[in-house]
């Protein structure tokens, strides 16, 4: 059985006093550990006081982004081993927004989800295709070929561990979610793409989120779906209640 892993993208989003606020008001509330990860993926700044906050609770901090380098010239970055300094235990790798906005690659998220394993982050991988991409019946292969290239070198064990987010670009933000069995069949399909890479093991092993517009309305559906075992949230999850909503749905099988 494969625990589910509900996380909460913030993004460019908050203040300090709105992000400790939020870390004290939901920090005690979410479901224990055992029964589903619950993960707050803030901005850079608040990393060090949310960890701080959430010490010794079943609250996971993680961060949306890194540098695959371990130190160096490479100005406005921030390494793995920073991340890890601070406590944080998970990093979002390969956003869409970031593939978009901030030239992120296939190989610069490989060489990332690498970098996690050396400093012991857990990497949530995210793909997903465009509206044009589905629309012409490319989402399947647009989404196997960036599962691959991001696992790309990892040992079976590693592949056990990664966790990947299945984004469909014209979900995020626009309030038009997947259908759960749309969703379910490219969570299947990756599966089975982790299979034929990996072997059957990781790919039993391996968790797989969904994302895009999942609010309280809705997780209930998609989690209840064989091959999702999460979601990876933005707006919906920037509220308290909403996001503890969210993270109960995860406790469902
Ligand atoms: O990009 C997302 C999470 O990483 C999804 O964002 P929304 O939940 O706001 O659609």
């Amino acid at each position: 059985m494969r625990k589910q892993v509900i996380a909460g993208n913030w993004k460019m989003n908050k203040l300090m006093g709105e992000a400790t606020q939020f870390v004290d008001e939901v920090k005690g509330q979410v479901p224990s550990f055992d029964q589903v990860e619950s993960v707050v993926v803030a901005p850079f700044p608040y990393l060090p006081k949310l960890v701080q906050q959430a010490e010794g609770t079943d609250l996971k901090i993680g961060a949306q982004n890194m540098h695959f380098e371990e130190s160096g010239a490479f100005t406005g970055e921030v390494s793995p081993e920073m991340l890890k300094d601070l406590g944080v235990t998970y990093v979002v790798l390969g956003h869409s927004e970031r593939r978009e906005l901030f030239a992120e690659t296939d190989e610069t998220v490989n060489k990332k989800t690498h970098a996690a394993f050396k400093h012991n982050l857990v990497p949530i991988v995210c793909v997903g295709e465009t509206d044009e991409q589905r629309e012409n019946g490319e989402a399947e292969s647009v989404v196997e070929t960036q599962v691959k290239a991001a696992l790309k070198d990892l040992t079976n064990e590693q592949v056990k561990d990664v966790i990947i987010a299945y984004e469909p670009i014209w979900a995020i933000g626009t309030g038009k979610t997947a259908t759960a069995e749309d969703a379910n069949a490219m969570c299947a399909s990756i599966r089975k793409v982790v299979s034929e890479f990996a072997g059957s093991e990781p790919a039993e092993a391996i968790r797989i989120q969904y994302g895009g517009s999942v609010k309280p309305a809705n997780v209930d559906e998609l989690m209840s779906q064989s091959d999702i075992d999460g979601a990876l949230v933005g707006g919906a999850s920037l509220q308290p209640d909403s996001f503890l909503s969210l993270v109960e749905a995860g406790k469902h099988e």
